[in-house]
């Protein structure tokens, strides 16, 4: 059945109500192919505040921004496409490409995609103050193996298999597979499957290098202080997250990468299936393999990935066929309140006007 005209004046208000909470931009970019691939899309692109509060520059779709985990996506293809050439088994522990590296030879590259590893997530410790956290790091390189044996300092959260625990470090360990696997860099991966063939011309993988290319939109910290000032985050590594969530890109590039995905034209259909093995991730949500679902009111539901890194919200979304994408950014992290405000984008733009 068509999905409901997005409401766009809905969209508009939500964005709005981001920036009266504390964000200094908002935007949002629909890309709707109503009717069959040929036909052009039709796009909305909607727009509040500002790129840069320093020089007032307006917010514009066309910014580039930091994704955060919404790049948990792109390593997942990447794998799942190894897995297509017979490179990778989903079913196979992760010790057995890389030997050694877990405590545990029963967690399997399933679960760490999944976030079913047990795998302790090492930023609850490095950024459980927000702003020294963060200024602590911010131009840090960590190897991958930093990272993992920062994990194992804690003990696991669930026996593999055991339950849905989300955790970064499993998406470490996704990219030291794809390093493994490939004898390539995640970027020449990300370049070479994803990045060339999609054409996505605003979207970067440039750890360790801490800019964010060309044209973008600051992204501004909040503090856990009520009433404290926003910290300038557009400038960082994010070595912290590399695979996990490093990603820059953009409105359109998301649209378009989504579009592919769920429109079937990255993966074979086997392994779009092993992505889509729903299993439980809290009310109305469920987590496959780097993808999430998030199940409307309007009992529609939307597949793609949120992300949360210093300075920037990202919800990414399209439909099941793909012919309906959204890309929604904040430019501030660390507020609840906008998170929320921002995740009711994907009721107006999917659910449309409701008929209450
Ligand atoms: C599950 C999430 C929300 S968190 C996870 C990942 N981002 C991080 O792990 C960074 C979290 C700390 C960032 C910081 N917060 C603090 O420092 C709080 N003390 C802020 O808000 O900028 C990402 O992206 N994912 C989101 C996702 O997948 O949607």
């Amino acid at each position: 059945a068509a999905l409901p005209t997005p409401d766009t004046a809905a969209l508009g208000g939500l964005l709005r109500t981001a920036l009266a909470q504390g964000a200094p931009g908002a935007m949002a970019r629909i890309d709707d192919h109503r009717l069959s691939w040929d036909d052009h899309a039709t796009v909305y692109r909607a727009m509040e505040g500002v790129a840069d509060r320093a020089t007032r520059a307006v917010i514009d779709t066309a910014d580039r921004v930091r994704i955060g985990s919404v790049t948990k996506t792109f390593s997942t293809v990447v794998l799942l496409q190894l897995a297509a050439e017979g490179r990778l088994r989903l079913d196979t522990p992760v010790n057995h490409y890389l030997p050694g590296l877990l405590p545990d030879d029963r967690i399997t590259v399933r679960h760490v995609l999944g976030h079913r590893s047990g795998l302790y997530d090492y930023t609850n410790d490095m950024f459980a103050q927000t702003v020294p956290g963060f200024e602590a790091v911010r131009t840090k390189v960590f190897t991958y193996r930093q990272l993992v044996t920062r994990s194992l300092q804690h003990p696991r959260t669930n026996a593999p298999g055991a339950a849905y625990a989300y955790s970064n470090t499993n998406f470490v360990v996704a990219g030291l597979l794809i390093e493994k696997l490939t004898g390539h860099p995640v970027r020449t991966e990300y370049e070479n499957r994803i990045i060339k063939p999609l054409k996505l011309q605003d979207t970067f993988y440039v750890h360790p290098d801490t800019r964010i290319p060309g044209r973008h939109a600051h992204g501004y910290l909040t503090p856990d202080a009520k009433g404290a000032a926003l910290v300038d985050a557009t400038d960082q590594t994010v070595s912290w997250a590399q695979s996990a969530g490093a990603l820059i890109s953009s409105t359109r590039d998301l649209n378009t990468f989504l579009s592919a995905l769920l429109g079937g034209r990255l993966l074979p259909a086997a392994q779009r299936a092993e992505m889509e093995r729903w299993l439980p991730a809290g009310t109305g949500q469920a987590y496959g393999l780097g993808l999430r679902r998030r199940d409307l009111s309007c009992g529609v539901s939307v597949y793609g990935h949120t992300g949360a890194v210093q300075g920037f919200y990202t919800y990414a979304f399209a439909s099941k066929d793909g012919r309906r994408s959204l890309t929604a950014v904040a430019t501030t992290s660390n507020n609840g309140a906008v998170h929320a405000t921002m995740l009711r984008t994907l009721e107006s733009v999917f659910c449309g006007r409701r008929s209450t």
